[in-house]
């Protein structure tokens, strides 16, 4: 496995690179890492938060975590952000990450906090806003990144309000147009941040993010910094 890292800053962002050389080699060492913050955050404080990223890119990594073993009753699981579509529809964020790892494991069903997108994006938004509130600093924030350099649902030319936990989004670039997210504030409000980037569609967005161009990603910044696992794109 080769995994070369390289650290940069952009604005209030510190980012560690980490290349690696096959969809094996990135999918083993996000498991790994995803399971050792869980054992620490367990053993500290003797609970677990991740939030998930949806999208197609991590889906593999779920579907590892559904066969690994872990302190799952410990687990809190919450999401970056959703698609206002119906419960059961095959683009919803909550449902891939349900089909693929979380029905099959032994997390208790009220600690799984889909996002509720079906009640549209002013409802959802403020109900998820509500989900999160009482939630101290998560534990860790897995997040994707868009071909156009989005993360969650926050989208390039876009304004979103981050005295806000969660936000309704509306004119989404990618279908649908209709989503909610938490802030790039919430976001940050994490022990750590691992960003899973794959394929050659996102080089031009990986380029902007390291030359310094201020794409939505790069708002992200909790005090510890990011961690982008990479898989066939350049490091330039
Ligand atoms: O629409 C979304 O896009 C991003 C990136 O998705 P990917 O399919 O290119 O991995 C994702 O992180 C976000 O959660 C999702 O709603």
């Amino acid at each position: 496995m080769q995994n070369q890292l390289q650290a940069i800053i952009v604005s209030k962002q510190t980012s560690r690179w980490h290349r690696f050389d096959s969809q094996q080699a990135i999918n083993e060492a996000a498991v790994q890492r995803i399971l050792a913050a869980a054992q620490e955050a367990i053993s500290a404080r003797g609970r677990f938060s991740i939030v998930l990223a949806g999208g197609g890119t991590p889906k593999s990594v779920y579907g590892l975590l559904r066969n690994a073993q872990a302190d799952w009753s410990k687990w809190h699981v919450y999401h970056n952000d959703d698609r206002c579509l119906p419960v059961d529809h095959v683009d919803r964020n909550s449902l891939m990450a349900r089909e693929v790892w979380l029905n099959h494991v032994a997390i208790p069903a009220n600690q799984v906090h889909d996002i509720p997108a079906e009640l549209g994006p002013v409802e959802g938004a403020k109900a998820y806003a509500a989900t999160v509130a009482g939630i101290d600093t998560f534990d860790l924030v897995l997040l994707g990144l868009g071909e156009d350099g989005h993360t969650a649902s926050l989208f390039p030319g876009h304004v979103w309000d981050d005295s806000l936990d969660a936000f309704p989004v509306f004119n989404a670039p990618k279908p649908p147009s209709e989503r909610i997210s938490l802030s790039a504030r919430r976001l940050s409000d994490t022990r750590e941040v691992m960003f899973l980037v794959t394929g050659a569609g996102k080089q031009e967005a990986v380029d902007n993010w390291r030359n310094g161009v201020a794409i939505p990603a790069t708002v992200i910044a909790p005090a510890t910094g990011v961690d982008v696992y990479t898989f066939g794109v350049e490091l330039k």
